[in-house]
């Protein structure tokens, strides 16, 4: 998939639950920046990888791959939400965070960085810095992406469904 089909898969479902909600012209880049701080908690709570106090096992593989592909969503979401999505990001390296704890505070500076410019370089630091925390967490972008499209379309059928 190429990174323009992901933004247009992303803008289905934006417009769809646009739709579905009313919210034509809505400003939703605060929200999607909260959303998405919100699913980088949630990820790092399925990793427990800052839980020095416990010795509970993480997550299956799995269940960290679908925490992971929600922020994807929001990152695209805000993308499109400043007109970003024909930029051509390099996302591929083979670049990983060292230490698991720094790569997220890293992406939670990154997010508040991006929030503050809505500067298009800031963007695509955050997109990158995102798949290689992914890397990290041992997801191939082939893995992300294939996750993402399951995912999307569990999101378009939450919406059918009344979410
Ligand atoms: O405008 C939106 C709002 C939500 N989502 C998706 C992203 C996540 O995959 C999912 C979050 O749903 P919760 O399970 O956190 O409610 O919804 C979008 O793609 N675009």
């Amino acid at each position: 998939m190429t990174l323009q089909e992901w933004f247009a898969m992303q803008h289905e479902l934006d417009r769809y639950i646009e739709r579905e909600h009313g919210l034509h012209g809505e400003e939703l880049f605060e929200k999607k920046i909260l959303a998405l701080l919100v699913e980088l908690g949630e990820l790092a709570n399925e990793t427990r990888c800052f839980k020095f106090w416990s010795k509970k096992p993480p997550s299956s593989h799995e269940a960290i791959l679908e925490e992971f592909v929600d922020g994807v969503h929001f990152i695209l979401s805000l993308g499109l939400e400043l007109g970003f999505s024909d930029r051509d990001i390099d996302l591929v390296s083979q670049e990983a965070n060292e230490d698991l704890d720094r790569g997220f505070l890293k992406i939670f500076r990154l997010v508040n960085d991006f929030r503050q410019s809505k500067d298009a370089a800031d963007f695509e630091e955050l997109f990158r810095q995102y798949i290689i925390l992914g890397q990290s967490l041992g997801f191939m972008l082939d893995d992300v992406q294939e996750a993402y499209k399951k995912k999307n379309e569990v999101n378009f059928k939450r919406q059918q469904n009344g979410y």
